[in-house]
């Protein structure tokens, strides 16, 4: 099995800009620390625009749409330095031992093509060169992600499918090269409420009996509750606070968690209807940020919140870190306190 204690993947000072064709440069990523360990699962939540697919995208190596992308800072997967292989060495590296989910299964798989020659495509070249092999994988695989007829569904094209149905297609093909780490990007956004649990349920599954490491990409801190080991809340393009996902979830130190969990249904206390949302917006990503990018919504902000960017700091709890001058102040958790 794996061991949590190595790391497979190490990212630091990762700062991302995007060049397109038709704008000004944004700078999206800043700074951005994260590890994970060997099976290790790790949710990243934050709202909408804050970066989070850029990051999968920067670590798979795949190009950003019409912009160039200017990557600054070391990603190391495990052991290799991946910023400092060529285009093409690094999209064999990472399809060798990553995988990756989409929000959207349609923007990936070809109408064109029948399911099972897509769920092999990535699959070793041993397998890839025998056509009994490419088919055991497939229905294989089908089977494993919970599709009931392996057969016909290896048989169509993506467009006679359902949406959870195509869902499963993408993570099949995902599973193919046997990644040691999924990135699975808002897997369930496209489907409907109990779907949505069956193919969380499937990847957790999955990341159990194969050991695999996840990267869970969500705006959703309740559907990280519960299935990460921890928790990365990331805010225009920095991370903001990273801990053990229970201590995030009960004990948030960033006021900007603290904000996402009491405007997120199912995890802010049920007495307090209507549930408050963040005043405010996240900030255009065109130029760097000085100082904290989440002072001009927060409560608590001082004037330093506004010039000087401060660090990640741990808490009591080493494993706990937060970006802020001021974190939140925990009331004493009665269970901890001797009676
Ligand atoms: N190809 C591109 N060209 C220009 N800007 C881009 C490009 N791709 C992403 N961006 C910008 O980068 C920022 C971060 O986008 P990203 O999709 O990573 O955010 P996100 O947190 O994953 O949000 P969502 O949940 O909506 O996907 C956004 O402002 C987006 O407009």
């Amino acid at each position: 099995m794996p061991n949590p204690a190595e790391t497979l993947l190490r990212i630091e000072s990762l700062s991302v800009r995007l060049d397109p064709a038709d704008g000004p440069p944004r700078h999206i990523l800043e700074d951005v620390g994260l590890t994970l360990g060997e099976g290790e699962s790790l949710g990243i939540v934050g709202e909408s625009g804050s970066g989070k697919s850029l990051l999968a995208r920067v670590v798979m190596g795949i190009p950003a749409r019409n912009a160039r992308t200017a990557v600054d800072g070391s990603i190391a997967f495990a052991g290799t330095e991946l910023t400092a292989l060529g285009a093409k060495e690094r999209r064999t590296a990472a399809s060798r031992a990553m995988g990756m989910i989409f929000q959207d299964p349609s923007s990936t798989l070809n109408p064109v093509v029948r399911v099972a020659p897509q769920i092999t495509e990535g699959a070793p070249a041993a397998v890839r060169r025998s056509r009994r092999a490419r088919r055991a994988l497939a229905l294989e695989l089908l089977e494993a992600v919970g599709i009931p007829a392996p057969e016909r569904v290896a048989a169509s094209f993506p467009s006679q499918l359902s949406g959870g149905q195509r869902q499963r297609v993408g993570i099949a093909a995902a599973l193919a090269t046997r990644p040691r780490l999924l990135l699975a990007d808002e897997p369930t956004t496209a489907l409907d409420a109990t779907v949505q649990l069956r193919v969380l349920d499937l990847l957790d599954t999955v990341r159990r009996e194969q050991g695999t490491a996840m990267v869970h990409i969500t705006h959703d801190l309740a559907a990280l509750s519960g299935r990460t080991d921890r928790i990365a809340v990331m805010y225009a393009g920095r991370i903001v606070e990273t801990g053990p996902s229970r201590a995030v979830l009960t004990r948030p130190r960033h006021p900007y968690t603290r904000a996402l969990i009491d405007s997120t249904p199912r995890l802010s206390a049920p007495r307090r209807p209507p549930l408050p949302q963040i005043p405010g917006g996240l900030p255009e990503l065109v130029h760097p940020r000085k100082g904290c990018a989440f002072a001009p919504r927060c409560a608590a902000a001082r004037p330093t919140c506004f010039d000087d960017r401060p660090p990640e700091e741990a808490g009591p709890d080493a494993r706990h870190t937060a970006a802020c001058w001021f974190p939140v102040q925990q009331a004493p958790d009665r269970s901890e306190v001797p009676a």
